[in-house]
């Protein structure tokens, strides 16, 4: 598989001779080019888990793979944008979209290309040379996530992404994100709290279970695109999720 996590573990040292058992034996399989989301109660490892796939966290037990080979560390191939956007507040939105091509190895020109391609799909073109601070919370993360595709990165995963935008921003953003991925060769992760974001964007969800943080449920989300948040079969995989989530996690 594109992505295999093997019997993970995780433990961190929270103080002389303790540890919190973050994860405890996950295993998990991700194809190429598929949308998945890690929706989960606070605490349950999905931040952990993506950082682990990020290669930012070593398991303390089992093997994590990406495209058959071990992950030891980060590497451009695999972005990871954090859960508060990560922007520096010293550089435009241009310049930070840029950030990152600085250190690629391709032509002066290519790069402001593709600074410009990613401008303009994220709808940011008017915003170039505003600062982090003059920006709203949607054009923050849209420009957290515009630098990371600008790096065409084979896999990207995100810590919840959405969760500081009001309801229509969320949804204008989910939308415009499908959009993009519909051009895109990428593998997306992303973790949320939102049943609803997860049904809208994902081929499969992966709920998790807390303490130590375990897989409940893969659940396969096979309704066509534009999917209808209002629609029976929506409403009805909603309900089955909420009653999965609360039932185990309270
Ligand atoms: N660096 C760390 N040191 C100690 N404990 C940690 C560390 N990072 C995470 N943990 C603990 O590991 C568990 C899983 O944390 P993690 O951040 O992966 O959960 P999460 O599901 O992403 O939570 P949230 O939804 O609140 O972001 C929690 O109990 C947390 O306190």
């Amino acid at each position: 598989m594109y992505i295999d996590l093997v019997r993970i573990g995780k433990n961190y040292c929270v103080g002389k001779h303790k540890s919190r058992n973050a994860i405890s034996n996950l295993s998990l399989s991700i194809s190429e080019n598929e949308i998945v989301t890690v929706l989960g109660q606070s605490g349950c490892g999905k931040s952990t888990l993506l950082k682990i796939i990020a290669g930012i966290e070593k398991p303390d037990a089992g093997q994590a793979y990406f495209r058959g080979q071990p992950i030891t560390g980060i590497a451009m191939e695999r972005g990871y944008i954090y859960q508060d956007y990560s922007l520096f507040p010293w550089l435009t939105v241009r310049q930070n979209i840029g950030f990152g091509l600085r250190n690629k190895n391709i032509p002066k020109h290519q790069k402001k290309v593709l600074i410009e391609e990613y401008l303009e799909k994220f709808g940011l073109k008017g915003a170039e040379q505003l600062y982090p601070r003059q920006l709203s919370g949607g054009m923050k993360q849209r420009t957290a996530i515009a630098r990371s595709f600008c790096l065409k990165p084979d896999l990207l995963l995100l810590d919840e992404p959405f969760s500081a935008l009001d309801m229509m921003n969320r949804h204008k953003l989910q939308d415009e994100l499908l959009e993009i991925l519909k051009g895109e060769k990428i593998t997306y992760v992303m973790v949320t709290h939102d049943i609803e974001e997860a049904i809208y964007l994902s081929d499969r969800i992966i709920v998790m279970t807390p303490s130590p943080g375990a897989i409940q449920a893969i659940i396969p989300v096979s309704m066509p695109r534009p999917r209808t948040r209002t629609s029976s079969e929506f409403l009805t995989m909603r309900e089955e999720i909420a009653d999965m989530f609360y039932s185990k996690s309270i």
